[in-house]
């Protein structure tokens, strides 16, 4: 059973808690094992370990010849080793098993290295003989070190090692390494399905002729898109009049078809706002009925039953921070994902926000590293319906809640919403295994 805390009564969490409150609702999500061909954007339900090591075999890792070191240990241009040219091995093909002092065998990247051999000098470093009947001849004028463009066998991966962990989001480069060791089908946790319910007498479709009254529901497609990226499966709901009985039949269906409903606008204090009467005569419960942030102040949860409803404010830059803020990290854990939480940094703000607001302000900005500081442009005149920045933003400047607001030049939090850190289970990140040392 889920658990989570109702708070009806509560004026206002913080986005942190609000999240929290919110990600307690949800389980762990079924697994399924799929094609990994279909498996970009799901996520890893169990840790991939490597059954084999990687590269396999011992290779080349240029073009050139195989030799034995050892050999060329006197080597200098006055004192040349001159190598026999024995045999030549293709990428693909079965080793050779030579491996004389003084013989070499023509090799390319990705070539099986012969047993015997142990380092790989590049075509441009040998000296080409004269051909000596039937046979070739290369010279040497330098020492060649042991190992030498040879990749060892399991050098990049041994086998029996954790490769990709349990709730990695799979993508480009997680494909190439289960790729790499000819998987086919991964197990995944199953997408959850979310509904979208845009409300608003106002809106209307894109088919639709614009009366001079009316704009396009811009909410309900940058959700959807949004919560397909996150890795969701979308039911968006066309757009619902500001009729609480309308309202109510769009909840009840939504809930019969998922368990995450997410409405968009007539959640504020207007005599059109009906969102939070609809979803409470729909059965729900409030779990928060305001969060102190800005924008998106109205932002509410429910829970009906097994069904989480999330009101976001239709405010398109409000519903835009309401998604980031606090439907992604719903939506991730329901996704199966350990963490992926968002890299909160320190900035510089470049322009004065002199916006008193008793609430933490999530500003639309542009964050950049200039001159070894990170520097943060607000962006936009900052209204929560405009949103003519948002394709140049790529963080949230955090302006303290009190006081005037924050002045050009002081140092702020900013949430950089192009980066984010992954997290095992217990909050940790551990590049340590990864990081060289030589
Ligand atoms: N007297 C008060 N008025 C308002 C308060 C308040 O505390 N007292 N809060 C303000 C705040 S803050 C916000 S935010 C807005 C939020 O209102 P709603 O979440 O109820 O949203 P709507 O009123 O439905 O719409 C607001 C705005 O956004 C446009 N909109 C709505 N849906 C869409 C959509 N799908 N695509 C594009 N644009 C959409 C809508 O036409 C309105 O212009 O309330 C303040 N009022
Ligand atoms: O909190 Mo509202 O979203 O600022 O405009």
């Amino acid at each position: 059973m889920n658990v989570f805390r109702v708070a009806p009564q509560s004026q206002g969490f913080t986005v942190e808690e609000a999240a929290e409150i919110l990600c307690s609702t949800i389980g762990i999500p079924s697994v399924e094992s799929i094609s990994l061909d279909d498996a970009g954007g799901r996520t890893l339900a169990e840790t991939f370990v490597t059954p084999f090591p990687l590269p396999p075999f011992r290779r080349a890792a240029m073009d050139g010849y195989a030799i034995r070191s050892e050999a060329t240990c006197h080597a200098s241009p006055s004192t040349p080793v001159s190598f026999q040219v024995k045999g030549r091995i293709l990428p693909g093909s079965i080793g050779l098993t030579i491996g004389e002092k003084d013989q070499a065998v023509r090799i390319f990247t990705g070539s099986p290295v012969p047993a015997g051999m142990d380092s790989v000098v590049m075509q441009e470093r040998v000296e080409q003989e004269e051909v000596r009947g039937a046979a070739s001849f290369i010279r040497i004028q330098h020492p060649c070190k042991r190992g030498e463009h040879v990749a060892e066998a399991g050098e990049d991966l041994e086998e029996g090692v954790a490769a990709v962990a349990k709730g990695t989001k799979l993508g480009a480069k997680e494909a190439a390494i289960l790729a790499s060791f000819g998987m086919q089908r991964v197990t995944v946790y199953s997408r959850p399905k979310v509904a979208v319910i845009p409300i608003g007498n106002e809106l209307i479709l894109p088919k639709e002729a614009r009366g001079p009254h009316q704009i396009y529901d811009a909410n309900g497609l940058m959700t959807e898109m949004r919560l397909r990226e996150l890795g969701a499966s979308v039911i968006r709901f066309p757009p619902v009049q500001d009729d609480p009985e309308a309202i109510v039949r769009n909840l009840t269906k939504a809930y019969e078809l998922t368990g995450l409903v997410i409405t968009i606008g007539g959640i504020s204090v207007g005599d059109c706002d009906f969102a939070a009467e609809a979803a409470e005569r729909s059965g729900a419960v409030p779990l928060f009925r305001k969060v102190k942030m800005r924008p998106g102040k109205p932002t509410s949860g429910f829970r009906h039953r097994q069904h989480t409803v999330i009101c976001l404010s239709g405010n398109p830059s409000a519903c835009y921070a309401g998604l980031e803020l606090l439907v992604r990290p719903v939506v991730l854990k329901a996704c199966g994902h350990t963490g992926y939480q968002y890299q909160v940094s320190k900035g510089v703000l470049a322009a004065d926000v002199i916006r008193p607001s008793p609430y933490t302000r999530y500003l639309r900005s542009f964050a950049n590293m200039q001159d070894g500081r990170l520097v943060i442009y607000p962006l936009g005149r900052d209204r929560a319906g405009n949103i003519g920045a948002f394709s140049q933003t790529n963080a949230f400047a955090v302006i303290p809640p009190g006081g005037k607001g924050s002045a050009a030049g002081e140092q702020i939090q900013v949430i950089l919403l192009d980066h984010w850190r992954q997290q095992d289970g217990n909050g940790k990140e551990d590049f340590s295994s990864w990081i060289e040392s030589n």
